[in-house]
């Protein structure tokens, strides 16, 4: 398998999925995307039924990695990888009410659906690190969960430095110390002076500086990195099978700020997997939902609210979308990612909007109707959600069909938003025993301002550590 960026042209000598996998982003500024769409026959589908969820990664995964990484090493990393979650199942279906499933993605680690796929490149990148004795810094920015995520899956790595910069006082507590806790020497963690979106402009500063990319052999993990995408396809098409796919189809709902998560079932659809519906849900940083009901894709301060890690204006993934609806076109791309940068509105051409809105919906939730809506599933299901898994679940209940199960993604285990589940449903959510001491751990972190010089200053010190 080969790969191009959304912003330039396919050539002889296309990167690989190891070399994708290492540079994160494309030198020109674009995001990686496979050279084409693998393709799931039904019959092989109707075949992984029967699998477990690590041999189904292996298999899914492997599509993207032929030609770099074999199916039994990625099917070891699997089985190492989701071995170690705390459910049976890895990512158990819940039924919520009358054909409405909750997926629940949060039973790795750190208790979020980052670890499905971060888990993942862990080993990932240490195989191919080893094998190419190389040693990488990877930047990366978080809104709440990708950060402890990734530090988790890289900590006290031999071949990696990590640099996650977080917003100052923007994630919940609970996300702050799992990552601000972890003080292994190849960790360095940076609260900005700023929002999410200033610190993802800053980590893709840091890509467009050639020289500073090169010489701190940057790596990125955030979504915005194919392998990202790749590690999440395997818990739509595992849940699509648990409910009766291929033979019938079902939806997804997502709550989802940097588009990479959706975009995910979105791949697997294209692969073959019948998928009828996509739903987002969003909070009031609705960039999202304006573009799916009036094509405004415009920019807008973001808001802190209930639901911390969606508190996102720019969408990284959306990128690979509009490309596709481009008809790969990267020229055009290009033109529209640029101009989106300079003036903060994205002129998505009629018919690509059109297009998208064949399969793709939306809803945005206030701060309000989230909490009556952790309420109202605790009420009539008994079901805790956090305020991400309560979102996607009332994007679920929003655009549910009859006939046509609805999956909607629980991105985030209760106990790492406490406060606001404490006052929607008067539960005090427990942290389970691997973090019931993570208030009393001593935490390490730098506040900076929102300085690029600044924070590629602090990269490079931490680099040469
Ligand atoms: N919601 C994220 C923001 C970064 O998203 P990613 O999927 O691109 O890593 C977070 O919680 O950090």
């Amino acid at each position: 398998m080969r790969y191009r960026s959304t912003r330039g042209t396919l050539d002889a000598a296309a990167p690989d999925f190891s070399d994708i996998l290492l540079s994160g982003l494309a030198g020109d500024g674009g995001l990686y995307m496979p050279d084409h769409w693998p393709h799931i026959p039904r019959e092989t589908l109707t075949s992984w039924r029967s699998l477990s969820y690590a041999d189904l990664a292996a298999e899914v995964i492997g599509l993207f990695t032929e030609g770099s990484i074999d199916r039994d090493t990625l099917r070891t990393m699997a089985h190492d990888v989701y071995g170690r979650f705390d459910h049976a199942a890895v990512a158990p279906l819940v039924e919520v009410e009358d054909g409405l499933f909750s997926l629940e993605l949060f039973h790795g680690p750190t208790l979020a659906f980052k670890d499905m796929a971060m888990q993942m490149l862990g080993r990932l990148f240490e195989h191919v690190l080893k094998q190419r004795n190389h040693h990488v810094t990877i930047v990366g920015a978080t809104s709440g969960d990708t950060g402890s995520a990734a530090i988790e899956a890289f900590r006290g790595r031999e071949h990696v430095s990590i640099v996650i910069l977080h917003p100052h006082n923007r994630t919940s507590e609970v996300q702050r110390r799992q990552m601000t806790t972890v003080l292994e020497d190849n960790v360095l963690n940076i609260a900005v002076e700023g929002d999410f979106d200033d610190c993802q402009d800053m980590v893709k500063a840091m890509f467009a500086d050639e020289a500073f990319r090169t010489d701190c052999s940057l790596s990125a993990v955030n979504s915005i990195n194919w392998a990202r995408i790749a590690a999440q396809i395997p818990y739509y098409v595992r849940s699509a099978l648990a409910l009766g796919g291929p033979d019938r189809p079902v939806s997804f709902a997502v709550p989802t700020g940097n588009f990479g998560n959706i975009l995910a079932a979105w791949v697997a659809s294209q692969m073959g997997l019948p998928i009828d519906r996509l739903c987002v849900g969003s909070n009031r940083n609705d960039i999202l939902t304006r573009f799916l009901l009036n094509n405004d894709m415009t920019k807008r301060q973001v808001e802190p609210s209930l639901s911390p890690s969606m508190d996102i204006q720019v969408s990284s993934n959306f990128e690979r979308l509009l490309f596709e609806m481009l008809g790969r076109d990267p020229n055009r791309c290009r033109a529209i990612m640029e101009e989106f940068r300079q003036t903060g509105c994205m002129a998505v051409p009629h018919d690509a909007w059109e297009q998208i809105r064949e399969t793709f919906h939306g809803i945005a939730l206030s701060d309000e109707q989230t909490t009556d809506t952790m309420k109202a599933l605790y009420a009539e299901s008994h079901y805790l959600a956090d305020p991400h898994s309560a979102i996607g679940l009332a994007a679920g209940r929003r655009f549910h069909e009859a006939g046509v199960p609805m999956i909607a993604a629980a991105t985030a285990h209760p106990a790492k938003f406490p406060d606001a589940v404490k006052k929607a449903t008067g539960i005090h959510p427990e942290l389970p025993p691997h973090l019931a001491d993570l208030f009393s751990r001593k935490e390490r972190y730098d506040v900076l301002p929102n300085d690029i010089e600044k924070i590629k200053a602090a990269v490079r010190t931490h680099r040469g550590r």
